[in-house]
């Protein structure tokens, strides 16, 4: 298990982090879910031993990270947010370049390089030079340099930070295999509610430094219960219609969306009132459609703010 106690963070007047206690069981998919400079890579860099914490302690089975470092390092695979890859080098010189540093043994070196390529599906491109590659190849390279000495534990900053929908869809199906079928632990940050929905066992919600909700998608998702989203699509949106909508009194959070506003309530039926309010402001209903909440509800509900504000 690796567990952070009390961890925070100061960057001179910045506090990055704060007081956060998190853990991660082996076997789990655990997401961090939170804006962007919500501290997530800070968090990141000291799990993976990049940055010491200012206050606090990060444990891994049960003993100081930093009376380990050398094993601990062998025992993680880190995924950074930018790619970390030689552009002048083929797919499988930088993989061979990688796994020299971890002072593989030749041959099984590469063995683990042409398994990873293979894994990857990029075996048909390992001879080019990366700068050849597409975004989405790019990074799961990235991700198989991450795999090269074999980790049991694999922290992943953001890896789908600029590729196309297509591509992260594929690039999180590798991810989520290698938990389910490889036994990897998996730590996963983003700042993409879909995303962690769809990786992660357990999710921790960060902002501005400290976790604000912990637990299942389920337990996350009953903060929110007594309460209903409401998906209200109108014929013109206007500024008026919007503040009339937010100042009102079952309404405790609202976000504007393409064509319309999504609504959190704790009524249970505000269907008619949502509809006389839109007719009053002289536009039209479209639509309204009550929602099963998302974690991008949660954090609207927790924070008032929207996940990508
Ligand atoms: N080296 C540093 N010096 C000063 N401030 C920093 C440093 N690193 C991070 N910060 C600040 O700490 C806060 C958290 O940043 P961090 O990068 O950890 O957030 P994040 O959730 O990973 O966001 P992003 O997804 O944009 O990387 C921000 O206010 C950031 O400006």
């Amino acid at each position: 298990m690796l567990e952070l106690e009390g961890v925070s963070k100061s960057f001179a007047a910045v506090e990055a982090v704060k007081n956060v206690h998190l853990h991660v069981r082996q076997g789990e998919a655990v997401g961090l879910l939170g804006p962007n400079g919500a501290g997530k890579s800070t968090l990141i860099d000291m799990l993976t031993t990049l940055t010491k914490p200012t206050a606090g302690e990060i444990r891994f089975e049960g003993k100081p990270v930093a009376n380990q470092l050398k094993p601990f390092r062998n025992r993680i695979g880190v995924v950074p947010q930018e790619i970390a890859l030689f552009q002048e080098l083929s797919a499988e010189e930088n993989l061979l370049f990688f796994g020299k540093l971890y002072k593989l043994e030749k041959a099984a070196l590469k063995q683990r390089v042409a398994e990873l390529l293979d894994l990857m599906e990029l075996t048909n491109r390992k001879k080019e030079p990366v700068r050849t590659f597409s975004g989405g190849m790019k990074r799961r390279l990235n991700l198989a340099v991450a795999l090269i000495h074999k980790p049991e534990y694999l922290i992943l900053d953001e890896p789908t930070v600029g590729i196309d929908p297509h591509s992260r869809r594929h690039l999180l199906d590798f991810i989520k295999d290698l938990q389910e079928h490889k036994g990897l632990t998996i730590l996963y940050t983003s700042h993409y509610m879909e995303e962690v929905e769809f990786l992660c066992n357990r999710i921790y919600i960060v902002d501005r430094g400290s976790v604000i909700a912990e637990g299942t998608q389920s337990e996350i998702k009953r903060i929110i219960s007594p309460q209903s989203t409401y998906e209200l699509t109108v014929a013109v949106k206007t500024a008026e219609l919007k503040e009339q909508l937010a100042s009102h009194e079952h309404v405790q959070a609202l976000k504007e969306t393409d064509e319309g506003y999504r609504i959190v309530s704790a009524k249970n039926n505000l269907f008619p009132t949502l509809l006389h309010m839109v007719e009053d402001s002289g536009t039209t209903v479209k639509g309204i459609h009550i929602k099963q909440p998302t974690l991008e509800d949660v954090f609207l509900h927790l924070t008032g703010r929207s996940l990508r504000d």
